[in-house]
């Protein structure tokens, strides 16, 4: 019978040293044998953070202090569909214990295995794992001026931005991926990710991550990066996010948001069309198109993972 997806709520249990919870699905379960965030149906008339006390408790006899939304993934199995509804669940009281007998295990959301959780999952482990900013270098930056953002992208990194991507179209190809080169040593000791914009043969030489545009993401059958490089998409609409969820993208930027600099001709989307986009995405989306970082808490409220951008998002020469 078609009907309402199910509403599933699911907790990510976070410990100081930043690992979650992960739950193995008992036998005779759907999905059994597969990992899982703790949580379970919703049941009629409860409310969304009710269903996910009650199902914490049962499951692992902890009480529910304090969460904060994480990622909404609409998912379609076989056999159901469900909203599976994210949480990040930062304080708790108690010790938790499998009382349902399911495996248990805490790791750190970089070192878990997508492969290993169910299906919509990989969405929630992509959510944890992604930061709040997504910062994207300045088009009209000249090979010239190498030195200058050597030392600007360095210093995003050791300010704690941890997403970036280098988007030089004036630069020629090698002396993009001879720059990424350069900054990979900073990137990795703080956990930075680098993105090349568009260059899939570059990051599968360097091992950073890859950005597509639009065009190519179309043309593309398949995730063009192991999982453990980040793979991020250009897109502008729901055909463009089905088809980054396909290919295994593991964010996708969603522009414009509003009126921007470097796209004057775009129409904007504006923060209801943006938001009705993003929840139906099943991915971390990046808002982008005339975003400042003062407009995060904007964005997460409209669903985003959180904000994109170029000018505003460097820190200060
Ligand atoms: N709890 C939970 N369920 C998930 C996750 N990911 C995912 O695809 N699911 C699916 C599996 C199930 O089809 C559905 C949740 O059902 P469930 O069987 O856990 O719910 P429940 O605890 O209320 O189960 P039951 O006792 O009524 O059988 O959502 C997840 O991270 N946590």
């Amino acid at each position: 019978m078609a009907g309402a997806p199910l509403h599933v709520l699911a907790g990510a249990l976070r410990d100081r040293e930043g690992r979650v919870l992960l739950a193995e699905r008992p036998a005779g379960k759907h999905l059994a044998g597969l990992w899982e965030f703790p949580g379970g149906k919703r049941e009629p008339g409860e409310a969304p953070l009710a269903a996910l006390a009650r199902e914490l408790d049962e499951e692992l006899g902890v009480a529910l202090v304090d969460a904060e939304p994480l990622i909404r993934v609409p998912w379609h199995y076989h056999e159901r569909e469900l909203l599976l509804d994210a949480w990040c669940v930062t304080q708790w009281r108690g010790e938790p214990r499998p009382l349902e007998g399911q495996g248990l295990q805490w790791c750190l959301p970089m070192q878990a295995d997508p492969a290993t959780l169910a299906p919509a999952d990989r969405a929630i482990l992509q959510a944890l794992r992604l930061p709040p900013h997504y910062l994207v270098t300045p088009a009209d930056v000249l090979p010239a001026e190498r030195e200058l953002w050597l030392e600007q992208i360095g210093r995003a990194i050791e300010a704690g931005e941890r997403l970036l991507q280098l988007r030089l179209p004036r630069w020629p190809r090698e002396e993009v991926r001879e720059f990424a080169a350069a900054l990979l040593p900073s990137a990795r000791r703080h956990g930075a990710q680098l993105l090349l914009n568009a260059d899939i043969e570059g990051a599968q030489a360097l091992g950073v991550g890859v950005h597509l545009t639009g065009a190519q993401l179309a043309a593309l059958a398949e995730r063009p990066l192991p999982l453990l490089q980040v793979v991020g998409a250009s897109c502008h609409d729901a055909v463009q996010l089905a088809q980054a969820l396909r290919v295994g993208a593991d964010f996708a930027s969603l522009s414009p948001v509003a009126v921007t600099a470097s796209h004057p001709q775009a129409a904007p989307l504006g923060w209801g069309s943006f938001q009705a986009l993003a929840e139906a995405a099943a991915m971390p989306v990046y808002a982008l198109g005339g975003m400042t970082p003062a407009q995060l808490a904007q964005a997460r409220a409209a669903g985003a993972q959180g904000v994109a951008g170029i000018r505003g998002f460097w820190p200060a020469p």
